[in-house]
């Protein structure tokens, strides 16, 4: 399998690691190519195998001398039970990466979960940003997400443990249509894919290089704490687009109204929580706060243009003035 890793090379990386298909190969292929890692796993405690799949990821790590960070959770509301358990899982990603200044989280996405998410997307409604939402690398505020596998399909991952001899398990749950992304894998993604592949990777090829093309700066120029900051693309489209996926990763979805409404009043509260303020130049977005601010801080604020609604965020959070000057 040919695979270029080297933008891991020299970092400090973290595997998210499940003991299935996908995140067994890689553990295997980073190994091969002398990747520095350690590794996370997450029990949910739901299926009989997830304990063998903890004993499998301690094994190996006794093994090949890597770290191992597990964590034992229980869920109760089954109904919500992907989101819930992505969150944790994330959260608890993002506790081990800060106490232990990891730079590089690393997860076994691949080409299958690419066209799904795709699937899944085109189902809603979406447009090529959130279509192409799946991206080898995705920086976050202080760490980078790295998924090497996104042009590798599921079946060369098996194949390639099964011709090693390497064990992995496989989660049962994947089957179960209940959940909508299995529905979608099993029915459309899947077989599409496999009749389709070496098109469906170019394709892909050619949609992010037409994204590239664009040369859109989607990602914040200034992420401090909560406040995000955006240059404004004097686009509407790309502007509430930009808006959209910041307020999506804060637990907010908005509605038709309230888009037309942000690109209308450029400044602006979202359910009682989020601020928005549009300038000429720059898309400022926090948490909306309440405090009494001091003249001289007030003053200063405004003798630097920062937007009237992103004040007492920065000045609860002590954020420096002089680090907003961009
Ligand atoms: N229990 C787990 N413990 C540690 N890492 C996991 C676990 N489950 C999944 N992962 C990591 O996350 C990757 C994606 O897994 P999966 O497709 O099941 O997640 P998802 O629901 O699509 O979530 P997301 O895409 O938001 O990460 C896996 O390849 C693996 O790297």
């Amino acid at each position: 399998m040919n695979l270029d890793f080297s933008v891991v090379k020299n970092s400090k990386n973290l595997l998210a690691f499940s003991g299935g298909v996908d995140s067994t190969a890689l553990f295997f292929l980073l190994l091969e190519n002398n990747i520095p890692f350690d590794i996370a796993i997450v029990n949910y405690n739901i299926r009989e195998e997830s304990r063998n799949e903890v004993s499998y990821a301690l094994n190996l790590a006794k093994e090949y001398n890597k770290k191992i960070f597990i964590k034992n959770v229980e869920i109760k509301n089954l109904s919500n039970f992907e989101k819930i358990a992505r969150d944790i899982r994330y959260d608890f990603f993002e506790e081990i990466i800060q106490n232990n200044y990891y730079e590089v989280l690393i997860t076994a996405h691949q080409l299958n979960d690419k066209l799904e998410w795709f699937f899944m997307q085109l189902s809603k409604g979406a447009g090529l940003i959130e279509l192409l939402g799946l991206t080898e690398i995705k920086y976050t505020n202080n760490y980078k997400t790295y998924k090497p596998l996104l042009n590798i399909s599921k079946d060369e991952l098996e194949e390639f443990l099964q011709k090693n001899n390497i064990k992995y398990f496989i989660d049962k749950s994947n089957f179960d249509e209940k959940y909508k992304r299995n529905y979608f894998r099993h029915n459309f993604s899947d077989k599409f894919l496999n009749e389709f592949k070496n098109g469906i990777i170019n394709s892909f090829i050619y949609l992010e290089n037409d994204l590239n093309s664009l040369n859109l700066q989607l990602n914040p120029i200034k992420n401090i704490e909560e406040l995000e900051i955006f240059k404004n693309q004097n686009d509407d489209n790309l502007n509430i687009r930009i808006i959209d996926k910041s307020l999506k990763r804060r637990g907010i979805l908005l509605s038709f109204f309230q888009r037309e409404e942000i690109l209308k009043q450029k400044e602006i509260t979202i359910s009682h929580k989020i601020n928005i303020s549009i300038t000429n130049n720059f898309i400022y977005i926090a948490p909306k706060v309440i405090s009494i601010m001091p003249k001289k801080f007030k003053e200063e604020c405004r003798v630097k243009k920062i937007p009237i609604n992103m004040r007492e965020y920065i000045f609860i959070n002590k954020i420096s003035i002089k680090e907003l000057i961009l």
